[in-house]
């Protein structure tokens, strides 16, 4: 048997058996909030599963999504914002983001085309220069909202970031793409195989993430929840699955999973607001929710959302353990 195509991708954690030039590592993206990298990650693992959104800072947890390639396979380990810690939220997010980072083979760093380099991306490079030796890919995200001549500039003025934070070497390349417009999205992915190391693949083909049920389900809630109310609830809103069970006493062919979680909000105003009038709000974000959750799951699913106020969680640390954080 060749050993080129031996395997269904990702397979060969079962079989044995892959190419001896298989790549196959961790890669993670960072970049100012809304930069685009949640957006890239769907794009390059073609399923929804990080949350995107227009408002900054919506993905509070490191969701996994795995590219698998004849040639290699991609852990991509989603980050949060880095961003400088505002509120004690803020300071975990960023003990978390540093904690991924330092266990990636290799970085992405997210650079919108249309909006001129600041001080947030400049604070982000100077953090990761400190990771040193680590590869770092600068991507030139939403490239489809410039034009040519654009596009080229600020590909320059971010090459010049590169060597001006890393030294002469600068970043281990500069690539444009469009997760929206699907350009160039298999070339980042060519560029983050390269940096991987040589290894058989780390994951069986097929799983598309790492992450824990529960940690995805929460996150279809939180998404659907916030759906027209981001002005209000940007930040102020926490989601914990309490519990998944199999309803006891249902036909093996119509199995049932009772899924019970809480919504957290800061303030009853803010609860009123995810309630809706007479509860119709709810309702429907469950609703959508539970459409996106039995899809995910591939079984029937009763879903009971509760609303509780937890004051100022973003601030207090029983609180923030309590959740997740
Ligand atoms: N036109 C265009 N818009 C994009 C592209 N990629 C992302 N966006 C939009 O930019 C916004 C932010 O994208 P996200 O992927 O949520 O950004 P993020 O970096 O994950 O944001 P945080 O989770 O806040 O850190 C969303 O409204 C996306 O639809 C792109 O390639 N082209």
């Amino acid at each position: 048997m060749s050993h080129e195509k031996n395997n269904e991708p990702g397979d060969g954690l079962l079989s044995g058996e892959w190419p001896a030039d298989f790549r196959a590592g961790f890669t993670s993206f960072v970049g100012r909030p809304n930069a685009g990298k949640s957006t890239l990650t769907n794009a390059l693992v073609g399923q929804k599963i990080a949350i995107t959104s227009a408002k900054p800072q919506t993905t509070r947890h490191t969701i996994r999504g795995i590219v698998h390639r004849d040639d290699a396979q991609l852990v991509l380990v989603d980050t949060p914002g880095l961003h400088r810690p505002r509120t004690l939220l803020g300071q975990r997010l960023n003990d978390l983001v540093a904690d991924t980072l330092a266990e990636v083979d290799a970085i992405g760093f997210c650079l919108p085309a249309n909006e001129k380099i600041g001080p947030g991306d400049r604070f982000i490079a100077a953090q990761l220069a400190q990771l040193r030796r680590k590869p770092i890919v600068a991507i030139v995200t939403k490239s489809d909202l410039v034009d040519r001549a654009t596009l080229a500039k600020q590909l320059m003025a971010v090459a010049d970031l590169g060597t001006e934070t890393l030294g002469e070497d600068g970043w281990a390349a500069v690539i444009p793409v469009s997760a929206t417009a699907d350009f160039q999205v298999q070339a980042v992915a060519d560029v983050l195989v390269a940096q991987m190391p040589l290894s058989p693949p780390l994951y069986p083909g097929g799983e598309l993430t790492d992450e824990p049920e529960a940690i995805m389900v929460a996150e279809l809630i939180r998404e659907a929840a916030l759906e027209g109310v981001r002005d209000e609830l940007p930040h102020s809103l926490a989601v914990v699955v309490e519990e998944m069970i199999p309803r006891e006493g249902r036909p093996e062919d119509k199995p049932l999973l009772d899924v019970h979680v809480n919504l957290y909000v800061e303030r009853s105003s803010q609860k009123a607001i995810i309630i809706g009038h007479q509860g119709a709000r709810l309702r429907d974000v469950g609703t959508r929710a539970r459409k996106g959750i039995e899809a995910l799951l591939g079984t029937r699913v009763y879903l009971d959302l509760h609303v509780k106020v937890a004051k100022d969680w973003q601030r207090d640390p029983k609180q923030l353990g309590r959740l997740g954080f």
